[in-house]
């Protein structure tokens, strides 16, 4: 596909790839396309349109809720909702399941969603991102249950991040490799600049909390203290890292240039099996990572193979360039 070709164009070509049932897939996709866009609007226009700051309102896992994370989610549901596509949707900033108002026949699938990914990291106007997961939906029932929603990540049809960065992009996955787009403003669509991206194997640049350090378990504590000797320790070489605090930002540096990112599993809360949540952060990278050529694992599952038990599920994440989380993962088996 040539770099210039509009998403629209490519989504159309997709179409023929898939086949011939999941035409809807790919008109859903294009809403998608159209929520990110009015993100970036309303992410871009920052201090400008009083949208900084939070709310006194908390979410089911208890944050405290950016005004953005509010208007993103509505802007991703309405704009997703018109289609017919769907039957339900789920996301970080809803409690339970949003059924689609007033719609049979209903959709064919269910979509959930990070409406805005990096929250901390908008009022200090550094990247953030929206994150999506499409599945199949397998009921008859006209208003899904939570439980249709607990499909392994291996069920996803299609995932995708969009990053409101220096510039805005798109990357997405059909299960056919990955594909990034960059928005041009001037016509308002979204443009291929990154066909069939692919993480390095290897890399020199590794990406944690770093304050987090004394709940780590012992592997990533050893991996960490390996990296940080550099060439003075048994890795003899040196390491860089980097943390921006939004996973979008993170994933996408790493599928440029390579690297590892861990939210591992720590003691920090005993009762959290980590921070960052399966169905609509660590599914959806890990189908897009995996399609780049990358891992990506629990320290000790494939997170693709959890099978899902609740909407808001966290799960530790390793994931990023092929060799260097197999050195991560067999510090786990040492365990
Ligand atoms: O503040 P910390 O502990 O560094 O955590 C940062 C992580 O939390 C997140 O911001 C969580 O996502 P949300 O902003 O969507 O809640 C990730 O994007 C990021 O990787
Ligand atoms: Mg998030
Ligand atoms: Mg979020």
């Amino acid at each position: 596909m040539q770099i210039g070709t509009t998403i629209t164009q490519f989504l159309a070509d997709e179409q023929r790839k898939l086949n011939t049932n999941q035409t809807d897939l790919l008109e859903l996709m294009g809403q998608v396309v159209t929520a990110c866009k009015v993100i970036a609007t309303a992410v871009n226009k920052g201090a400008l349109s009083g949208v900084m700051g939070s709310l006194d309102t908390e979410n089911i896992q208890g944050e405290t809720q950016k005004k953005l994370d509010v208007i993103t989610n509505e802007i991703f549901m309405q704009t997703t909702e018109r289609g017919g596509q769907l039957a339900a949707m789920a996301s970080e900033e809803m409690d339970d399941v949003y059924h689609i108002p007033g719609q049979y026949p209903r959709g064919k699938y269910l979509i959930v969603f990070d409406p805005l990914d990096g929250s901390s990291n908008v009022d200090v106007n550094i990247s953030v991102g929206t994150i999506f997961s499409i599945l199949e939906y397998k009921g008859d029932s006209a208003t899904p249950a939570a439980a249709e929603f607990l499909q392994p990540g291996t069920q996803q049809v299609a995932a995708g991040y969009a990053l409101y960065g220096s510039s805005t992009m798109l990357v997405i996955t059909t299960g056919h490799g990955v594909n990034g787009f960059t928005l041009d403003v001037n016509i308002g669509e979204f443009l291929l600049t990154h066909p069939n991206m692919m993480i390095a194997p290897d890399t020199k640049e590794f990406a944690i909390n770093a304050s987090n350090e004394r709940f780590w378990e012992a592997p990533v504590q050893r991996y960490v203290r390996e990296c940080v000797a550099g060439k003075t320790g048994p890795r003899g070489r040196d390491f860089n890292m980097r943390w921006v605090a939004s996973m979008v930002a993170e994933v996408h540096r790493i599928i440029i240039r390579g690297g590892v990112f861990m939210y591992p599993k720590d003691t920090k809360d005993p009762a959290k099996a980590g921070k960052l949540r399966l169905m609509y952060e660590a599914n959806p990278m890990s189908f897009i990572v995996e399609q780049a050529g990358g891992i990506s694992s629990t320290g000790r599952q494939r997170i693709l193979d959890v099978q899902p038990e609740g909407l808001h599920q966290r799960v530790p994440v390793i994931l990023g360039s092929k060799n260097e989380v197999e050195v991560i993962l067999s510090y786990h088996k040492d365990m």
